[in-house]
């Protein structure tokens, strides 16, 4: 085993939380993550002056290094509660500690659907007044991922492909995915990301789960109990 297929390993923790420890924890950090991203707006938008700004940076150094007295040693991973309630709290597109996510709460079905409304502020900018290309992959990987997922049959992006069909505005904007066939280890996803005006961006991904979890999957199921 290679020392990266280690260390992703040792990122997926079942940390044995309760259901409850999990809810107290989202209750103090996601508002936590909501002022950051708030934050993140009025950094870019703010038109004061010198000597407001200067006072704003002494609040948030503060507020640094009130929070960086106990850290995590980072990143954050992936975990699992005692219930099997899952935390994928630092994912740049949907966690809820991660304040450069939008954040997207998707909607799952176990028929292999997935779909989030959600908003994307000036921080998403690529073209001006337009959301970031990069962005739109971001969103599309991780709604078509989350399909893979319900559906039983998860994996990382092998490829991911997209065609950007009409620009995509800042704002109100809905995703969604299905699983659209198997192919072997691979799941096909299909999706789009639409606007006001109808689907700016098609995609379609391959979803493959690594090798290192499909041997330990077939060792499990193979081992004598
Ligand atoms: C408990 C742990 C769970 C972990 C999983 C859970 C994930 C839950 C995600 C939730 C939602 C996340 C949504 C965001 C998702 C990201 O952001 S993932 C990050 C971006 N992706 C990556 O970094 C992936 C990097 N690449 C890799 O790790 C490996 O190349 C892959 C993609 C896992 C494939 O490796 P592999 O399993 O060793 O592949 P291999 O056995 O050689 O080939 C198997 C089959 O796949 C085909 N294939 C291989 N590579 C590719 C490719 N790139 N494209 C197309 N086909 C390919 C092969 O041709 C072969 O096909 P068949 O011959 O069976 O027809």
């Amino acid at each position: 085993m290679t020392d990266s297929i280690a260390h992703q390993q040792q990122l997926y923790v079942a940390d044995g939380l309760s259901d409850e420890e999990i809810a107290q924890q989202a209750d103090l950090y996601g508002p936590l993550t909501d002022s950051v991203r708030e934050l993140i707006e009025i950094a870019l938008l703010t038109e004061v002056d010198d000597p407001e700004v200067r006072a704003a940076m002494e609040h948030i150094e503060s507020a640094k290094q009130l929070l960086r007295k106990q850290m995590i040693p980072g990143p954050y991973g992936v975990r699992w509660g005692a219930s099997g309630q899952k935390r994928a709290w630092g994912n740049a597109a949907a966690g809820l500690r991660n304040a450069i996510a939008p954040p997207l709460v998707i909607d799952c079905d176990p028929d292999g659907r997935a779909s989030t409304d959600f908003h994307l502020g000036s921080a998403y900018e690529g073209p001006a007044g337009l959301t970031h290309g990069g962005v739109s992959a971001l969103v599309l990987d991780q709604v078509l991922g989350a399909a893979a997922e319900a559906g039983g049959a998860p994996g990382m992006t092998g490829t991911l492909t997209l065609r950007y069909r009409r620009p995509t505005p800042l704002g109100a904007l809905h995703a969604e995915a299905r699983i659209d066939r198997l192919e072997g280890v691979k799941t096909i996803v299909v999706g789009h990301l639409a606007g006001p005006d109808g689907v700016c961006v098609e995609a379609e991904g391959v979803f493959i789960l690594p090798r290192w979890v499909r041997d330990r999957n077939s060792a499990t199921v193979s081992d004598p109990v």
